[in-house]
C-alpha cells in the first residue's frame, strides 16, 4: 500500500528530524537561544535514571512551550468519552464472544445514544475489560473503538500509559506532536504515554468514513520487540519496518484555538490553548509514536509436524517484572503456509495461565467457523477457561487431507495476551453485541471410545 506521508524507520532508533532547515540544534539540546526563537522541551518516557538500554526521551523544538495553556478542568465521561467511564467490575471465567460493532447499532456510547451522533475516536472508545490501576503504574485496559468523525481543533493525550491502536476497518490518520502517522486496517500504531494526538478518519467512499478496531492500553512499561531466542537475528517483526513520523507543522492551524483532552488516573480533563499543540518544528530522540504494516511480519513456524504455541507470532511485547512473562503481548495470526504432516493444524484445545483476547481482523480464523467469528468480532478466553477449535473446525481439520495449505492473504487475526485477569465492564456485556450462543460451538463433541478393560 502506498503511504501518504514520508517516514523514518527503525524500531527504537534515535531519530532527528526538522521540517524547517536549521531548526534542530546541532551538538546540544538546550541552546541559550534556539533557532527562530523556538522553545526546547524534553518529553521523558522513562525515568531520567533508567538504564541506557531502556532510556527513552525526546527533545522537541516548538513554536510555543507546552506550559502555555489554560487550567485543567475535570470533564464528565458523558460529555466527552462515555466508554472511558466504563470500569471493569465483573469477574467471570465464562468464554465470551462479541460480534462486530455494527455501524447502525446504538452500542457506541454510555447512554446508548442514537446512532446518528458524530462519534470521534475518543467518543467511540469502549472499555471492555481492565486490570490494575494507572496510578500504581500497573495493569492494562482493552477497548474496542468505532468512529465516523475526525477530531478537529482538538487533541488527546493519555497520562495513564501507552496506547496500541489496531484498526480492523477503515483508516486512521494520527496527527501527533511528532508528526503524521497513517494507520490503515492491517497496520498497528503505538502512541506512547503523554504524546498529544488527534485521530482523523479517512473517507472510505463519498458517503462513509468510519474506522473501527481495538486498543490495548498498558499502564507501565513500553512496548518492545520480543527476543527471538533460537530463531536467530531475523524473522518475525523486523526493526527496520517500524515507521516513525517526520516533524510536521500545519502552519494554517498554528494560531487557532484548541481543546486538549487528557486521561489521567482514568478521569477526563480538558484544557484550552490559543494555539496548536502540533507546532513541533524539529525533534530528536527515541520516544515517539510509530506504526507497522502487519504484512511485513515474517512468520516462522513448524515445517514438519505439530502446532507451535502462538507466542511464535508475537509482534510486540510489554514486559512484566517476571522474566519471560508479558504484562501483554500483541500477537498476530498472519497469512502463511500450513505444511505440517500428521498434525491437527488449527489451534489446539487448551487452558492457559494467561488471558487471551482474540480479534478477527480479516478473513477466516482456522479454529472457528466463519459465521461465528467474522472480521470485527472478538472473544475473551480468561485464565484457565477451556477453549479451542469449535466442533465444525475440529471435524474439518481432524479429517482433512494434509497437503501444504496456504492461509490466504485475506486472513488476519490478532490477540492481546496478558498474564493478568481481566475484570469485564458491565457495558461490554450489555451494550456490545455479545454472542449469547458462543459456548454452544463446543457442545456435542463425540466421546472417544476407549477399549473396555
Ligand atoms: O485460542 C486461540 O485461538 C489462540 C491460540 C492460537 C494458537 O495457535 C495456539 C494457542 C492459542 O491460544
Ligand atoms: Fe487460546
Amino acid at each position: 500500500m502506498k503511504l501518504r506521508y514520508d517516514y523514518q524507520y527503525g524500531f527504537g532508533n534515535h531519530f532527528a528530524t526538522e521540517c524547517v532547515p536549521g531548526a534542530l540544534p546541532v551538538g546540544q539540546n538546550n541552546p541559550q537561544k534556539c533557532a527562530y526563537g523556538l522553545y526546547a522541551e524534553q518529553l521523558s518516557g522513562t525515568a531520567f535514571t533508567a538504564p541506557r538500554s531502556a532510556n527513552q526521551r525526546t527533545w522537541m523544538y516548538r513554536v510555543r512551550p507546552s506550559v502555555d495553556h489554560g487550567a485543567y478542568q475535570r470533564v464528565s465521561f458523558a460529555e466527552r468519552a462515555p466508554g472511558l467511564g466504563f470500569r471493569g467490575q465483573i469477574a467471570t471465567p465464562e468464554r465470551l464472544r462479541w460480534q462486530p460493532r455494527d455501524d447502525a447499532a446504538p452500542d457506541r456510547t454510555a447512554d446508548a445514544a442514537d446512532a446518528d451522533t458524530d462519534t470521534d475516536f475518543l467518543r467511540g472508545l469502549f472499555r471492555i475489560g481492565e486490570n490494575g490501576l494507572p496510578e500504581d503504574r500497573n495493569g492494562l485496559s482493552i477497548y474496542s473503538y468505532w468512529c465516523n468523525t475526525s477530531m478537529d481543533g482538538e487533541a488527546f493525550y493519555n497520562a495513564d500509559g501507552d496506547l496500541l491502536i489496531l484498526p480492523q476497518q477503515g483508516e486512521l490518520v494520527l496527527q501527533t506532536e511528532l508528526g503524521m502517522l497513517e494507520v490503515p486496517a492491517g497496520h498497528v500504531a503505538v502512541v506512547p504515554r503523554g504524546i498529544r494526538f488527534a485521530a482523523r478518519v479517512v473517507p472510505m467512499s463519498d458517503t462513509t468514513s468510519t474506522s473501527r478496531g481495538f486498543v490495548l492500553e498498558v499502564y507501565d512499561r513500553h512496548f518492545e520487540l520480543p527476543d527471538l531466542g533460537p530463531i536467530g537475528a531475523n524473522g518475525c517483526a523486523a526493526p527496520r519496518d517500524f515507521r516513525y513520523p517526520l516533524a510536521y507543522v500545519d502552519r494554517d492551524t498554528l494560531q487557532s484555538s484548541w481543546r486538549i483532552w487528557a486521561k489521567f488516573q482514568n478521569q477526563i480533563f480538558m484544557y484550552e490553548t490559543d494555539h496548536s499543540v502540533f507546532d513541533v518544528v524539529a525533534w530528536h530522540g527515541n520516544y515517539a509514536p510509530f506504526a507497522y504494516d502487519l504484512d511485513r511480519f515474517c512468520p516462522v513456524n513448524a515445517v514438519r509436524f505439530d502446532h507451535m504455541d502462538p507466542s511464535i507470532f508475537t509482534v510486540l511485547t510489554c514486559r512484566s517484572d517476571e522474566p519471560g512473562v508479558a504484562l501483554a503481548d500483541f500477537v498476530i495470526f498472519p497469512p502463511r503456509w500450513n505444511v505440517q504432516e500428521h498434525t491437527f493444524r488449527p489451534p489446539y484445545f487448551h487452558r492457559n495461565c494467561m488471558t487471551e483476547f482474540m480479534m478477527n481482523l480479516a478473513g477466516e480464523y482456522d479454529a472457528k467457523s466463519a459465521a461465528g467469528f467474522p472480521p470485527g468480532a472478538c472473544s475473551l478466553h480468561s485464565i484457565m477457561s477451556a477453549h479451542g477449535p469449535d466442533l465444525e473446525s475440529f471435524a474439518r481439520a481432524a479429517t482433512e487431507q494434509l497437503r501444504p495449505k496456504r492461509l490466504p492473504d485475506s486472513t488476519l487475526a490478532a490477540m492481546f495476551e496478558t498474564s493478568r485477569m481481566l475484570r469485564i465492564t458491565k457495558e461490554a456485556l450489555e451494550l456490545l453485541p455479545l454472542d449469547r450462543t458462543y459456548t454452544s460451538c463446543w457442545r456435542d463433541f463425540p466421546p472417544a471410545t476407549i477399549p473396555s478393560s
